[in-house]
């Protein structure tokens, strides 16, 4: 079943276009790995997806059934984020804040999910430290226990990897195919590593403001740009 339908869609900067003419389709368990090269319209798709930019032309369908309680987003982080003054827990539990609504407190269930995010990402020992005290790994892990408090049905992730050593990377990526694989969570994610990106996402889609791929890894990994990436070690 359909969870994101992108139809046509183009968006512009004050006039020059970031991203032309795209559509897409991922299906429910999809995980969509978005590559290209630097200001090829990577992140500006994905805050569409979000409904964070107006779309010059064109439509974003997303399968309100499938995404009950809503997406789980994780931008790319600014520096500036890494120093966020407020402790682990607090950080995960904002990521229950559409479902708690104009309710003053968050309820019983929003504080187990909110639990039961922080044991999933192996990081309910770190909930009383401040967030700006640990690792970048880490870090990346509350904002990913965050996402997760908002849905369970579609991630979104801009470039969740950057800065990280390889270790971590990997760590990283093995729990983004697991939500993917084990508890069938849909991914987005914008990558520049496509060697990794290829290991766990069963679609593709290359951007270059229009869509130069977009298709199943499989085929993808015999295409020119996929070569061009990959070399001959893949
Ligand atoms: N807020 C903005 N105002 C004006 N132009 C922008 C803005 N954000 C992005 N752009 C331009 O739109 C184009 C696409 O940018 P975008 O950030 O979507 O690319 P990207 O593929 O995510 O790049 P990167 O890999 O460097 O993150 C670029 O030419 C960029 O300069």
């Amino acid at each position: 079943m359909s969870i994101v339908t992108c139809k046509d869609i183009s968006i512009e900067y004050d006039g020059k276009v970031a991203v032309d003419q795209v559509s897409f389709t991922i299906e429910q368990g999809d995980y969509l790995c978005i590559v290209g090269e630097n200001g090829s319209g990577k992140s500006t798709l994905v805050k569409a997806l979000m409904g964070l930019l107006k779309l010059k032309s064109g439509e974003i369908e997303i399968n309100k059934e499938l995404t009950l309680g809503g997406i789980g987003y994780l931008p790319q982080q600014a520096d500036s984020q890494k120093d966020f003054p407020a402790s682990v827990y607090e950080i995960v539990l904002s990521g229950c804040i559409k479902s708690k609504g104009l309710r003053p407190f968050y309820n019983v269930k929003e504080k187990q999910r909110v639990k039961d995010n922080l044991e999933r990402l192996n990081i309910f020992d770190l909930r009383h430290k401040s967030y700006r005290e640990l690792s970048g790994g880490q870090q990346q892990r509350v904002l990913l226990a965050r996402a997760l408090c908002a849905t369970d049905s579609l991630l979104v992730l801009d470039e969740p990897v950057t800065g990280l050593d390889p270790v971590v990377t990997a760590e990283l990526y093995d729990i983004i195919e697991e939500l993917n694989r084990r508890e069938h969570v849909t991914i987005i994610m914008v990558s520049h590593d496509v060697r990794m990106a290829t290991k766990g996402a069963n679609k593709i889609l290359q951007m270059g403001r229009k869509v130069l791929f977009f298709g199943k890894t499989k085929e993808y990994i015999n295409t020119s740009y996929a070569k061009a990436l990959l070399g001959g070690g893949h």
